[in-house]
C-alpha cells in the first residue's frame, strides 16, 4: 500500500525524533561478489514492514555472526537499497521544510558505519543529488516566492573542535551559550562556492537559515534546517586501529554515543538532556531541543557489517522512549533484541543478562522521565564509563603511535572526496531560476550574526532547577545566614565544642559529604575535646584562642558555602555578595557539566570568587586560614586565578565552558582577593 507524504508526516507527529534506516545500494564491486562467497548482500538484512510503506514501525533483523540467531531492531521505517534519495526527500524532508519558514529548526542526521552511504545520502554522489541539495533547491524556490532571505553555513566537527568550512583557512568556531541561546562565534554565513578537501574523518554539517526580514532586526523570524553527515562509526577494538586512526575513531564514536544519548533523552522526554556531552550536540542544542523535529537516518551497508548492526541497535534503542511506548501500547510488537553497551556488542552476541539489563534501563529511564529518578543517572544509558576508559586508553596509545601508517594514508586518499560538497550544492541552488548570489544574503562576517531570538528552543532551565533541592526545607541562603550568625555568636561565647569534620584525605567521608543533602547536621562531639580545652587553656594570645575555637566552625561553614554553590538556584546565588546574574549563570552552567563543581576553596577560582567573597557573604573572620580548608587566601594571591570585581562579574570575563579553566592574573586585581 503506497502512502503519501502527508500520510507519513502523520506518523511522525507524536515523536520528537524520527528514527529511520536506509540500506545503501549495492556498488558495482559488491555486485560482482559471488553469492556463495559468504559476503552475499541479500540475506544480510531482512526488513519486516507489517503495513508496507504505511507501517508505523518496522523491524530490521540480521543473523548474528554465527548465522544461527537473529537480532531484531525496531525503528520507524526503513528504505531499501533501490529507493533513491529523491523518494526519501519527498517523504521525510519536504514535510519539514514549511516549518523552517515558521521558525522551526528541523535537523536531519545521517549516521552509520563507515562506507554505509551517509555522504551519498546527504550530499549526493555519482551524479545523484543528496537530501541537502534537494532541500536547498526547495527552500530557495519557496524563499523566492515568499520574499525570504537564505543564509548558509557549513562546518565540520573534528575531534571535538568545530571548524568553518566556508573559509579556506578553516578557522576554529567557538560554541557559546548565553541564557540557553547558542551562538557559533566565527562561523561564516555565505554563499561562496568553495571546494574544500577533506583528509580527515569528521562530522560535517550544513545549516540553511531562512530569515523573514523585519524592520526591527531583533524581530526577524529565523528558522534553519540542519543537515549533518556524521563520520562513520568503526569498532576499533574489533577491526583494529592505531595512531591517528585510533584517536579519530575514538572521538567519533564517543560523539556518536553522545548524540544517541541526546536522542534517547528527547524521545523519552527525559528531564535532563545531555547536550553538553559533545561539541556537536552542544552546537545544535537550539535545534535538537525545543519543538523542532529531528530525523535520524541510520545508513546500512548492504553486505555484512558488524558495525552497521551495532548502529542500528543504537538507533532502535533510541526509539524506545516514552512517547513511543504510549503511542504503540495498543499494538503488540516483537521485542527487539538490543545490545546494552558498546562492550557487549564488540564480543559479537547479546546475552540474556544484557537484554534484561537493557529492559531494566528502559524502565529506569521511563521512571526518570516521570521525575522519579535523578536525571543525572540517565547518563549511564550507553555505558559511558567503559567508553571513557577506552577513550583515555586511545589517547595514550595515540601519543605513542602518532606517525600515520599506511592504513591512514589509504583512508586519506579515500576521504578526499568526502567533504561537504558545496560545488554540488551551488549547482543545485541555482536550479529554481535566478542567481544564487541574489537569493542568498551574503554575510561573510560573523559580526553580522543574525539574531535567533525567535527560535523555538527549549532552555535548559528545567534541567538546572532539578539540581536544586525542592520541597519545604528553608532556602539554603537562609541556612547559610543562620550558620554565619551562629558562628559569630560562638566566637564570642565560652569555649565551644569542637565539631568533628571529615578528614580532607578520607575518601569515604568526602564522598559522604558530597552526596548528602544540604540539611544542617547535628555536630558530633569529638572525644579529644578535653585535650583541646587543655591546649586552649595553654595558649597565650586571645587571637590564638579565638582561632582555635572557631576553626572547626569555619571549616563547617566553608563546606556549607561550597554546598550552597553546588545546589542553590539562580536567585539564591545572586543573594550572595560577589555573585551577579552572569556569575550565577556561569555557576549553573558549571553544575550542568558536573553536578558538584565546587569541592574545595580552590574551585572558587574557577568562577573568579575568592575567600574574601566567602568572608563577606558569611561574616566569617577574614584573612585567617581555615583549619582543614584547602586554600588559604595567601595561595590565591599571585596564583593563576583571576578574581573579578566584587559583585560586578561580567560574562565576557568568564571563560567559555569546556575551555581550560586556568586564568591569567588580571592586571587590575593583582593580589587583590
Ligand atoms: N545508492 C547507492 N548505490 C550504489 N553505491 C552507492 C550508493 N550510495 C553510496 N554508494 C557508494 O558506496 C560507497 C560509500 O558511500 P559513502 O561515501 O556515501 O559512505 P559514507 O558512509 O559516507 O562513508 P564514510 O563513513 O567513509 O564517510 C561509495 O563508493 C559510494 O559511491
Amino acid at each position: 500500500m503506497a502512502s503519501t507524504p502527508s500520510d507519513r508526516s502523520k506518523v511522525t507527529t507524536y515523536r520528537k525524533v524520527r528514527v529511520i534506516a536506509k540500506i545503501r545500494g549495492v556498488t558495482d564491486t559488491e555486485a560482482e561478489i559471488p553469492a556463495n562467497s559468504g559476503c552475499s548482500t541479500s540475506p544480510w538484512i531482512s526488513v519486516n514492514k507489517p503495513r508496507g510503506e504505511a507501517s508505523e514501525s518496522v523491524t530490521i533483523s540480521f543473523p548474528d555472526q554465527s548465522g544461527s540467531r537473529k537480532e531484531y531492531n525496531e525503528v520507524d521505517y526503513c528504505y531499501g537499497g533501490n529507493e533513491d534519495n529523491h523518494l526519501i526527500f519527498l517523504r521525510e524532508i519536504k514535510p519539514l521544510i514549511s516549518g523552517v519558514f515558521e521558525g522551526c529548526n528541523p535537523t536531519i542526521i545521517a549516521c552509520g558505519a563507515r562506507g554505509s552511504g551517509k555522504t551519498s545520502l546527504i550530499q549526493g554522489s555519482n551524479g545523484k543529488l543528496g537530501l541537502a541539495p534537494l532541500a536547498m533547491a526547495e527552500i530557495l524556490s519557496m524563499a523566492e516566492q515568499l520574499g525570504k532571505s537564505i543564509i548558509i553555513s557549513s562546518y565540520e566537527v573534528y575531534q571535538e573542535h568545530v571548524y568553518d568550512l566556508l573559509d579556506r583557512n578553516r578557522p576554529a568556531v567557538s560554541v557559546l551559550e548565553d541564557k540557553g541561546k547558542i551562538q557559533h562565534k566565527g562561523l561564516s554565513q555565505a554563499s561562496q562556492k568553495i571546494a574544500t578537501k577533506h583528509t580527515q574523518k569528521s562530522h560535517r554539517g550544513l545549516m540553511i537559515h531562512v530569515i523573514t526580514p523585519s524592520e526591527n532586526v531583533d524581530d526577524c523570524l529565523v528558522g534553519k534546517m540542519n543537515f549533518v553527515d556524521l563520520a562513520g562509526y568503526k569498532d576499533t577494538r574489533r577491526t583494529g586501529a592505531d595512531g591517528v586512526d585510533l584517536v579519530e575513531s575514538t572521538k567519533i564514536n564517543k560523539s556518536i554515543y553522545a548524540l544517541y544519548k541526546v536522542v534517547y533523552s528527547l524521545n523519552a522526554n527525559g528531564s535532563h538532556v545531555p547536550f553538553r556531552e559533545s561539541k556537536l550536540t552542544h552546537m545544535l542544542k537550539d535545534s535538537l531541543g525545543g519543538i523542532s523535529k529531528i530525523l535520524m537516518i541510520t545508513c546500512l551497508n548492504p553486505s555484512f557489517c558488524q558495525d552497521s548492526a551495532y548502529m542500528i541497535s543504537l538507533a532502535s534503542r533510541s526509539c524506545q522512549g516514552i512517547n513511543r511506548a504510549v503511542a504503540s501500547s495498543a499494538k503488540s510488537s516483537t521485542r527487539p533484541s538490543m545490545p546494552c553497551s558498546h562492550k557487549s556488542l564488540q564480543h559479537g552476541s547479546v546475552s540474556t543478562t544484557v537484554k534484561e539489563r537493557t529492559t531494566q534501563q528502559m524502565r529506569n529511564s521511563q521512571k526518570k522521565a516521570n521525575g522519579m529518578v535523578s536525571p543525572l543517572k540517565e547518563r549511564k544509558l550507553f555505558d559511558e564509563a567503559t567508553l571513557q576508559t577506552k577513550s583515555k586508553k586511545a589517547s595514550t596509545s595515540a601519543a605513542v603511535h602518532s606517525t600515520p601508517g599506511p592504513l591512514e594514508e589509504q583512508e586519506e586518499v579515500k576521504l578526499i572526496s568526502n567533504g561537504m560538497n558545496l560545488e554540488v550544492l551551488s549547482e543545485v541552488v541555482s536550479l529554481p531560476g535566478g542567481d544564487l548570489h541574489e537569493q542568498i544574503t551574503l554575510c561573510a562576517s560573523s559580526k553580522n550574526a543574525v539574531s535567533f531570538a525567535k527560535e523555538g528552543c527549549r532552555t535548559d532551565k528545567e534541567n538546572r532547577s532539578l539540581l536544586v533541592s525542592k520541597g519545604g526545607s528553608p532556602p539554603i541562603s537562609a541556612r547559610l545566614r543562620e550558620l554565619s550568625s551562629n558562628l559569630k555568636s560562638l566566637c564570642s561565647s565560652p569555649p565551644p565544642l569542637r565539631i568533628k569534620l571529615p578528614e580532607e584525605n578520607d575518601a569515604s567521608s568526602y564522598s559522604q559529604v558530597r552526596t548528602e543533602t544540604a540539611e544542617p547536621k547535628t555536630p558530633t562531639i569529638d572525644r579529644s575535646i578535653v585535650n583541646d580545652r587543655r591546649e586552649i587553656a595553654n595558649l597565650n594570645s586571645p587571637w590564638e584562642t579565638l582561632s582555635m575555637r572557631s576553626s572547626g566552625m569555619k571549616n563547617s561553614l566553608v563546606q556549607e558555602y561550597l554546598r550552597f554553590l553546588n545546589t542553590a538556584d539562580r536567585e539564591e546565588l545572586k543573594r550572595l555578595k560577589g555573585i551577579g546574574e552572569k556569575r550565577a549563570t556561569y555557576i549553573l552552567e558549571l553544575r550542568e557539566e558536573s553536578p558538584e563543581p565546587f569541592k574545595s576553596l580552590d574551585d572558587l577560582k574557577v568562577v573568579g570568587l575568592s575567600e574574601k567573597q566567602l568572608t563577606l557573604s558569611t561574616g566569617c573572620v577574614g584573612g585567617d586560614r581555615v583549619v582543614g580548608g584547602p586554600s588559604p587566601v595567601r595561595e590565591v594571591k599571585g596564583s593563576t586565578s583571576r578574581v573579578l570585581a566584587e559583585g560586578g562579574d561580567t560574562h565576557g570575563s568568564i571563560p567559555p565552558l569546556g575551555e581550560a579553566r586556568e586564568f591569567r592574573p588580571s592586571a587590575s586585581h593583582k593580589g587583590g582577593c
